[in-house]
This record gives C-alpha cells, structure tokens and sequence, in this order.
C-alpha cells in the first residue's frame, strides 16, 4: 500500500482550442472538471484542484473541493507548474495527476493505475495503446527539486522529466480500458454528448 497519496486535478489551462473553460464543459450534464474528482477522490487521502486565480471565483462556487492556484512564480508554465505547486502544498509522498479536460476517465481507471505505483520507479504514467500519457500518473515527491530546476529554466515540458526519471509505464497489457477513457479533449467538436459553456 502505497504511502499517503495527494490528488492534484490540474485545471489551470487557457483552453485555447477548446474555447470556453475546458474544466466547465459538460458530459452527460456532469462538468469534466467534477468527472476527474469522481475518479480521483476514492483513491486519494486529500485533493487538489489546481488552477487559475481567473477561474477560482468559478470554482468556488461550483465546488467544495479545495482549490489552490499555480505558484506565483511558474504561473503560466502549465501542468509542471500544477504538480509543483501540489507537491509544495502536501506531505504526501506521491501526488496522482489527473487533468480536467478527460470526461471518460473511471474511478476504476485509476484504482488500476495506483496498484501500478511502486516506490523503486519515480514515476508512474500511463502509456496505453502506444501513448504516453504524462498528465495520468503518480509523480514522487523526490524529484520536486528536478521539477523546480526545471521549471526556473524554463523547460515545462512533461517529456524532459520523464528523460530524467525512472518511469513505470503501465500500457493496455497491464490492463485493458476501452481507448476513449483516455481521451483528452482539445477541441469542443468529436463527440455528441459534449456541451460546452458557449452552448449552455
Ligand atoms: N495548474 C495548471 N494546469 C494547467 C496549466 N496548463 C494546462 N493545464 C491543465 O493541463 C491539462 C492539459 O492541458 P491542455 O490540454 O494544453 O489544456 P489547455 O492549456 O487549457 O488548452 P490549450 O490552451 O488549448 O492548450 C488541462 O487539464 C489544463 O487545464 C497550467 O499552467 N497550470
Ligand atoms: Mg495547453
């Protein structure tokens, strides 16, 4: 069993292509920001929704949840600016990623996904169906220093940390979801059950 686990449900993005608030798009009447915390909640001890300080007003009032926003200093630099931030709020010594914008994602999904975590790797992703998938996995609190170092250089990109660390990729051999669990929504179009703030 794993050490105490944080929750971080990165929603700090600008949803550029999407075009309306990513976190505040529905799926079967239900937000996909609050589809993440369904799936995550069971399987953390705390939670955090991380986001904007132009989007917490919004989350306040759709959510009991705790809400923090990027720290000051990496505001802007995406997802590793979340997971810093997380890190630096909680004590526990892994923090399970899940991003705002994957309405399909399943509690049993991630249930599946902790039993994969493992303190001899620094971090577990989901690499299912041939895909990397940075932003549904488990960071350890031991690489937080390489995350600032690399947050201070200005390089935010997920795939340079995972170079630096031992990563336990956990693919569709491990366990079979069916592929659209996976989907992360880009652009307010592919599917029928979507309703975006635009349209509401
Ligand atoms: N906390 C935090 N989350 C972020 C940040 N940038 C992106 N995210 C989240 O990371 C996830 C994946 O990001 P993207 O798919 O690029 O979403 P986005 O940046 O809102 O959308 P685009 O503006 O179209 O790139 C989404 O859940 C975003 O809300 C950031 O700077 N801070
Ligand atoms: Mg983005």
């Amino acid at each position: 069993m794993v050490n105490r686990m944080a929750g971080a449900i990165l929603a700090g993005g600008e949803s550029r292509r999407f075009g309306s608030p990513k976190a505040f798009a529905k799926q079967n009447g239900v937000y996909f920001f609050q589809r993440a915390v369904e799936a995550l909640r069971p399987s953390v001890e705390e939670l955090y929704i991380v986001s904007h300080p132009t989007l917490l007003a919004r989350f306040q009032q759709e959510t009991n949840e705790k809400i923090i926003v990027d720290a000051e200093k990496y505001r802007g630099q995406g997802p590793l600016a979340g997971i810093y931030t997380v890190m630096k709020q909680t004590e526990a010594d892994w923090v399970f990623v899940l991003p705002c914008d994957m309405p399909y994602i399943t509690e049993r999904t991630i249930r599946q996904m902790v039993s994969y975590i493992d303190d001899s790797f620094d971090i577990v992703v989901s690499a299912h169906f041939g895909r990397v998938q940075p932003l549904v996995g488990a960071y350890h609190r031991r690489i937080i220093d390489d995350i600032e170092q690399l947050l201070m250089a200005g390089n935010n990109r997920m795939f340079v940390l995972l170079e630096k660390r031992s990563v336990r990729y956990v693919n569709d051999t491990d366990f079979y979801e069916e592929p659209r669990v996976f989907y992360n929504m880009n652009y307010a179009t592919e599917y029928g059950d979507i309703v975006t703030e635009k349209e509401l």
